[in-house]
């Protein structure tokens, strides 16, 4: 048996837009992770966990797509209404997905208000810059709290060609730094920056008051995020550099249902006790 944990008090708070504000101010990192259903859902936000993402990286993980363009609104509102049943303290923020925020501030607004409506979501993110100011605005100007997201964006990818590290050139970091002040200035509660060089990110979180959580971002940013089934080894073909793997549950999982398995053949299971 593994020691247990010191565990979080039962009458956690609830976290706001406002507590991870707080938070920066003190000093005290935000942990962030993804959801995609009830049942994981429930266990993530038992732990304590600051925010809980339903990322658009559910169409990789849930649905199997090679990126994340092709889930739908829909899908997202599915999975996020899911994730909200199961959460009482965690803020969680759901991801914008491909098509439904860009080039059109009123498609913007319409995506995001669907989102809170029908999930009971707390928050939106969406990827970009400047291209997408009118869009946040927009979304801002109906009180829907909204999180940016910057460096690797991956509704991008084709533009991009790859998924390596971004902004290693000034000209895009700068870029950059410029997006995350307008991003503040324009009201978002909080960034996500993803995959650029740990410099960088530690300057853009101390140039900006509001908090800045990094993947593959390095150690001077407010909080971090990952998907939750790379962490728990779920997941066990994606493992780039930024990954710190906590577990193997896909080994557990197959060791398992292979007793499973013969326990059926052998005629071991079910038992008596198991019978009616
Ligand atoms: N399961 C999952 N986890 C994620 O973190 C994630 C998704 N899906 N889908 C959406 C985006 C895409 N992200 C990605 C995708 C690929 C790499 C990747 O392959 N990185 C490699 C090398 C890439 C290269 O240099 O060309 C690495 O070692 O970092 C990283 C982040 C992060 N996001
Ligand atoms: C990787 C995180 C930041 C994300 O945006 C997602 O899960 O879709």
């Amino acid at each position: 048996m593994s020691k247990a944990l010191k565990p979080v008090s039962k009458n956690k708070k609830k976290i706001t837009t406002h507590v991870l504000q707080e938070m920066k101010s003190k000093g005290e990192k935000i942990s962030m992770l993804t959801s995609y259903d009830y049942s994981m859902a429930k266990i993530v936000d038992k732990t304590g966990m600051d925010v809980i993402l339903v990322g658009d990286s559910a169409s990789n993980v849930m649905a199997g797509h090679e990126t994340t363009l092709p889930i739908t609104l829909d899908q997202m509102i599915y999975h996020a209404t899911s994730v909200v049943r199961a959460v009482e303290n965690a803020l969680v923020v759901v991801d914008l997905p491909f098509g439904t925020y860009q080039g059109n501030s009123k498609t913007a607004l319409d995506s995001s208000i669907r989102i809170m409506k029908e999930s009971g979501a707390h928050a939106v993110k969406l990827e970009g810059g400047k291209e997408i100011k009118e869009s946040i605005d927009r979304i801002l100007s109906a009180g829907i709290p909204v999180m940016g997201h910057l460096g690797l964006t991956p509704q991008s990818i084709y533009k991009f060609g790859t998924y390596t590290v971004r902004a290693k050139q000034d000209e895009e970091a700068n870029r950059l730094i410029e997006d995350a002040k307008m991003l503040e200035e324009t009201g978002c509660f909080g960034i996500v920056l993803e995959k650029i060089p740990a410099k960088l990110a530690k300057q853009v979180a101390e140039s900006v008051e509001i908090p800045v959580i990094g993947i593959g971002a390095g150690n001077g940013v407010d909080g971090q995020v990952l998907v939750a089934h790379d962490m728990l080894g779920l997941n066990v073909d994606f493992s780039p550099r930024f990954l710190r793997r906590y577990n193997n549950l896909s080994q557990q999982i197959e060791d398992s249902v292979k007793q499973y398995i013969n326990d059926v053949k052998t005629r071991d299971f079910p038992n008596e006790n198991e019978s009616y």
